[in-house]
């Protein structure tokens, strides 16, 4: 059998509503496969977010371990404090989704918790009109309050990701901008999201088999506000620094896959994409399951106004593909906790409430 060396460190960062728990999953079965040191967060499942990351968000080096190996959560970048927990050579990676797309799922999966939103959908309440989200873009000014940290995502939720200032272009966005170029080796597009994985799994040394995944966190198609053209067009004006962001990575993307080499790309796009399917086959007995059919395991995480589907893992499974099986499906909450309890040996602490 082939042998082959570990691969080096990754700091994926996890954007939101961009299929980063679909790539997260598939850190989380690398990195357990390999059995390599996760940095975790110290709380929970976040880095203190909406806080700006700092070193020591991270809970400590495991006995025995030297260094951390691969961080994967939720937080706002803060590249300085980020590269104080990770080693020298560790590649950094994100992903970036359509702007439109982005905004629309971040709106309906947080329209209860982001202070803007709610606000908007109590409007649209009262005025019984069409969706909440339209109602949003007739004046978002008028219901964000940029001084509310809860109000991150209510604008450029991408750019906010990236610890940039989401709020309004600031002289500061072109060498920010530099600064998340140069750091990142690759930025992985959603609406590319094959050929962006076989691009990391060039980077990581990767096999096409630990490429192969599952659409996680997907809502259910009723909770989908299909958008109107003049929707479109107020969700452009809105987020314009994603759209900024989002166009300048498209870019980069295109660049460093002809640099790869456009026809090697469609060939191993190719064969990423015939052993997904094979794996799928393998493990998949129904997929687009609604949470109440799911059991506790594999059901994702629902929030009060969306629902967020899952899969069923099939039956007659030996207890070896069972393990490989529920992985590939396992959501990120019940995923982060099954490797934190094996790192550390005690349960993930809750935040604390006062
Ligand atoms: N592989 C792939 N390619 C493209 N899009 C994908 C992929 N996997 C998941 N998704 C879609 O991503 C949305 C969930 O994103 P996240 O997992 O980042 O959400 S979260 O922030 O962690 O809650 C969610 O989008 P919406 O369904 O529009 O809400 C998923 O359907």
């Amino acid at each position: 059998m082939r042998t082959r060396r570990s691969p080096p460190p990754v700091a994926f960062l996890k954007t939101h509503k961009t299929g980063s728990s679909t790539v997260q999953n598939l850190m989380f079965r690398l990195g357990e496969k390999e059995n390599l040191t996760f940095a975790f967060p110290y709380y929970a499942y976040q880095f203190s977010y909406p806080d700006r990351f700092r070193a020591d968000f991270v809970d400590e080096l495991p006995p025995g371990s030297s260094q951390f190996d691969m961080l994967c959560s939720h937080m706002r970048l803060d590249l300085g404090q980020l590269k104080q927990v990770m080693p020298r050579n560790t590649i950094y990676i994100t992903l970036l989704r359509d702007p439109l797309q982005t905004f629309e799922s971040v709106f309906s999966y947080y329209t209860s918790t982001v202070p803007a939103f709610t606000l908007a959908k109590k409007a649209a309440d009262t005025a019984n009109r069409k969706s909440a989200l339209s109602v949003f873009l007739e004046s978002p000014e008028s219901y964000w309050d940029p001084t509310e940290p809860g109000n991150g995502l209510a604008r450029n939720p991408m750019s906010f990701d990236l610890g940039l200032s989401s709020q309004e272009w600031n002289a500061s966005w072109p060498m920010e901008l530099t600064q998340l170029e140069e750091a990142f080796q690759l930025v992985m597009i959603a609406e590319h999201f094959d050929e962006s994985l076989v691009l990391l799994g060039a980077l990581l040394q990767l096999e096409p088999e630990e490429l192969a995944y599952v659409h996680l966190n997907v809502r259910a198609p009723s909770d989908i506000t299909p958008l109107e053209e003049d929707t479109k067009a107020r969700l452009w004006a809105w987020n314009s620094l994603d759209v900024l962001l989002y166009n300048l990575f498209l870019q980069v993307f295109w660049e460093k896959a002809e640099q790869y080499g456009l026809g090697r790309l469609k060939r191993e796009v190719a064969l990423l994409r015939a052993s997904t399917q094979r794996l799928r086959q393998k493990c998949v007995a129904r997929e687009g399951v609604p949470p109440g059919e799911l059991e506790d395991l594999v059901r994702p995480w629902q929030t009060d106004t969306v629902t967020i589907l899952g899969y069923e893992v099939r039956g007659n499974l030996t207890l070896q593909e069972e393990g490989l099986c529920v992985r590939l499906v396992l959501p990120e909450l019940q995923y982060h906790s099954h490797l934190y309890f094996q790192q550390y040996g005690h349960d993930m602490r809750s935040i604390p409430t006062d």
